[in-house]
């Protein structure tokens, strides 16, 4: 592609060097740069792309998009001068794999927890509808029926352009993706035209990058700020902040909710473990997805399908078909009665909705064990919050590892416990190595118990120090009860 082609409509402030130049690639890392590609300077968390500007020229680079244009001017090198590098690299891209989001219907879906469940719910009711669709998400992307592992919640904005382009190319018309918070403040979605865009809740986490409450609530803000007059906002009303999302935005203001006066008004009228009766602006039906949690993923994606333009005698049997998420409140029971919930709680607001959803489903007579960790590396304040939640809300609460990463297991257990408040430090037993603790509680548990393990739902693996090793909690469940069992 021309390089006068890839730069349409794009401000720059300055260009030296030829504007002629023919682009065979795109890339922010240097080390990624090909013969005759376009190279994009960004500031990063821990260097400055501008550092790399040689290094990608050595490797082939021909046009160098940076916000300071080097001392050392190369021969044959286009610089182009940008206010906001991160920002041109977006739109760049979009030209570059020729505009896919503006081809297709992109839903994004932001807020702290909700994001995987109601993308991949969506993305399910409308393969189910007939549609072919993309789906970009914490567990994986797919493009139809291919399945990409996921290495993002929200990939840098090449790869999505990339994964986007290769979806229409499939004919895919509907693109569900998540929105994460670090994806807003690293300007990923830059120049992607959102059709929808839809807030879950805003709740502690990520202020290991943000650092307030309140630059975190700004960066999802921005999401709804960015979206064009034709786009749809549908925000939750139930949560304190969701009216926030709209405040400036242009695009056409919707709103959902259980508790609150709303355009997509939901309401739980029987709930259990096999699944619950909602009613859905005024429409009665069953679904196996359970806790009222699911009841706002649902509702939001209810509300994204209707803006889309179908009808509910279409939707809401289709929802009622719906299947859990892998490793969202999955259910498990052993030949020894005893009752599991595997689910990647891993928020203290998750946390507490998990065992109220379990508490409010349980009759009092089982007890309920919880069996849970933090990441290491990640925000340390949950910690604490986490251990308070866990054993007010628990029979017993069992805290052990989740992925600790570069940190000592020891000291993240000891920040957990820390929070504990004094009248439940009799509820409460650390064991570090994950598949002991999930031992420990299934030696504790009797028949009709309830044993959550939190925090890694769908993962495959625990982190420490860099490395990966297997470990999946249902896999490790089903291991141990059966071996317990006998
Ligand atoms: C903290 C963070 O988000 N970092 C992301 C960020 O990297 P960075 O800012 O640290 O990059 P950097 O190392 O400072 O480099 C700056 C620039 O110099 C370039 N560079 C660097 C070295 C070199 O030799 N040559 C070169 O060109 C880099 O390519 C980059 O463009 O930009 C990279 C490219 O897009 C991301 O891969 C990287 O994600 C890291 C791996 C990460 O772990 N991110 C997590 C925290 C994350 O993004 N999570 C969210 C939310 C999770 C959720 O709640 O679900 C997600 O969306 O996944
Ligand atoms: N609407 C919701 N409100 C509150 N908690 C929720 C909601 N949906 C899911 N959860 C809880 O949060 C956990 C994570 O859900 P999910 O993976 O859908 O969120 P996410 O926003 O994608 O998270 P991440 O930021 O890690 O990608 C679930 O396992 C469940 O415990
Ligand atoms: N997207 C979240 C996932 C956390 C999952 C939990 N298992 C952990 O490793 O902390 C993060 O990377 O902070
Ligand atoms: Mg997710």
């Amino acid at each position: 592609m021309k390089l006068d082609e890839l730069l349409n409509r794009i401000p720059v402030s300055e260009i030296i060097g030829d504007k002629n130049q023919e682009i065979s690639e795109m890339t922010f890392d240097s080390r990624q740069a090909v013969e005759q590609g376009l190279y994009v300077a960004i500031k990063g968390t821990v260097s400055d792309g501008h550092d790399f500007i040689n290094s990608a020229i050595e490797k082939g680079a021909k046009v160098i998009v940076c916000e300071n244009i080097p001392t050392d001017i190369k021969d044959e090198i286009t610089y182009i001068k940008v206010k906001d590098a991160a920002k041109t690299l977006g739109h760049v891209a979009s030209n570059f794999y020729g505009n896919p989001s503006s081809k297709l219907h992109l839903i994004g879906i932001t807020g702290t927890n909700g994001k995987t469940s109601t993308t991949t719910l969506l993305f399910d009711i409308f393969k189910m509808l007939g549609f072919k669709c993309a789906l970009i998400s914490t567990v994986e992307y797919r493009i139809d029926e291919e399945v990409i592992p996921s290495t993002h919640t929200t990939p840098d904005v090449i790869r999505l352009n990339q994964i986007l382009a290769k979806a229409v190319s499939k004919g895919c018309e509907y693109a569900f993706m998540e929105v994460s918070s670090h994806g807003i403040h690293q300007q990923r979605t830059e120049g992607l035209q959102f059709k929808i865009a839809g807030f879950t809740n805003i709740t502690h986490d990520h202020l290991d990058y943000h650092k307030t409450f309140e630059e975190y609530l700004k960066t999802k803000k921005r999401f709804f700020d960015d979206l064009s007059s034709d786009a749809v906002a549908i925000t939750n009303v139930d949560d304190k902040n969701g009216n926030i999302m709209l405040q400036n935005t242009k695009a056409s203001k919707k709103t959902y909710a259980l508790k609150t006066m709303s355009d997509f008004h939901g309401k739980i009228t029987e709930v259990d473990f096999n699944g619950m009766l909602l009613n859905f602006n005024g429409k009665e039906f069953w679904t196996t997805l359970t806790g009222k949690f699911n009841a706002y993923n649902l509702l939001l994606a209810y509300a994204v399908a209707i803006e889309c333009g179908f009808h509910e005698d279409d939707i809401l049997p289709t929802i009622s078909k719906l299947k859990r998420v892998k490793g969202r409140f999955e259910t498990l029971k052993s030949d020894g009665g005893i009752f599991f919930v595997v689910d990647y709680a891993h928020t203290p607001d998750a946390l507490e909705n998990v065992l109220d959803s379990i508490n409010e489903i349980r009759t009092k007579n089982e007890r309920l064990i919880t069996v849970f960790g933090c990441g290491g590396d990640r925000d340390k304040t949950k910690r604490p919050e986490m251990g308070k939640i866990a054993t007010k809300k628990s029979t017993l609460a069992i805290i052990t590892s989740d992925n600790p990463r570069s940190e000592d297991p020891a000291q993240i257990i000891k920040d957990i416990e820390a929070g504990v408040e004094p009248q439940f430090y009799s509820k409460y037993t650390s064991i570090p190595d994950r598949r002991e603790a999930i031992k420990m509680a299934i030696k504790f548990a009797e028949p009709k118990d309830i044993i959550v393990v939190a925090g890694k739902g769908h993962e495959t693996y625990q982190e420490i120090n860099g490395v990966k090793h297997h470990f999946d909690d249902q896999e490790t469940i089903i291991e141990l009860a059966r071996l317990m069992s006998k």
